[in-house]
């Protein structure tokens, strides 16, 4: 079953004559990870920003079609390119989650990095704070790591580390949905691993789509891959079907590594 339903979808940057993405289809499954692979300049992250609508810290972008996400409460699918209040746009980035290719930790201490989005979210009492922090930090697979100076700097942390913060700092709020943007490409092959783990582990609590450079990665992890080309989507399908029995000439052409 979609978590999200992406329908006909078109997306113009701001003073851009032309659509950088064109009539895109597809959907993100509950509980998978969904994969958007392409060469650079192809859309993936243009579709995956759009999929919480952080492009909208700037204004002037032009969406067309629709995003609908399902609400885990009512059962509802709303389309997300209508929203238009400021507070509903910080709800559904709490309920689509988003982590960068570079770890984006606040300048505060570990705890505090992930009680944040918690405290706005209106929780006040100490000890749940306490008890939802150290959670979102064993989802994040940080807490044997931290457990023992949970009041220092979040930028003390390595670099793989500090991404596992994102993740739990992510993951504190229950979202339906975590977009990742090329998580591991400024990351050792070690902290990679790690990442890499912690994905398959937390789609059973959530739907993912990843951005990835790394092929491998995408075998590797994604149960569903869309191969995007000059933004256009020319293919989506199971993971395996795509890697080892595309229907497209492009997406075999780039999958061997004839182009890309
Ligand atoms: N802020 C922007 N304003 C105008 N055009 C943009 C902007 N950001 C991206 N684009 C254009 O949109 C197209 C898609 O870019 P996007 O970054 O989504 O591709 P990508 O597949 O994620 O590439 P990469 O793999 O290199 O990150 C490109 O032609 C790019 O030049």
């Amino acid at each position: 079953m979609p978590v999200m339903n992406i329908k006909k979808f078109s997306f113009t940057y701001p003073g851009v004559e032309h659509p950088s993405l064109r009539n895109i289809t597809l959907p993100i499954e509950k509980n998978k990870i969904t994969a958007l692979i392409g060469p650079s300049g192809c859309g993936k992250s243009t579709l995956l920003r759009s999929m919480n609508r952080i492009h909208d810290v700037y204004p002037g972008n032009k969406y067309d079609g629709k995003i609908e996400l399902l609400d885990a409460v009512t059962g509802e699918r709303n389309n997300i390119l209508e929203i238009q209040k400021e507070n509903e746009l910080i709800k559904l980035r709490q309920q689509v989650g988003m982590i960068f290719q570079k770890p984006t930790p606040f300048p505060m201490s570990i705890f505090d990095n992930v009680a944040y989005g918690l405290k706005i979210a209106g929780l006040k009492n100490k000890t749940e704070l306490a008890d939802r922090v150290e959670q979102a930090l064993k989802d994040g697979a940080l807490w044997k790591e931290v457990h023992d100076r949970l009041g220092k700097s979040a930028m003390g942390l390595s670099g793989g580390q500090q991404q596992r913060l994102c993740i739990a700092r992510a993951v504190a709020v229950k979202p339906e949905v975590i977009l990742f943007d090329e998580p591991t490409s400024a990351l050792d092959p070690i902290s990679t691993g790690a990442i890499e783990e912690l994905l398959v582990e937390l789609k059973k609590d959530v739907s993912i789509a990843i951005v990835t450079h790394n092929m491998q990665q995408a075998s590797r992890i994604s149960d569903y891959t869309a191969f995007m080309y000059l933004g256009d989507l020319i293919e989506y399908d199971k993971t395996e079907n795509i890697f080892l029995n595309p229907k497209e000439k492009k997406t075999e052409d780039y999958i061997t590594g004839r182009f890309g």
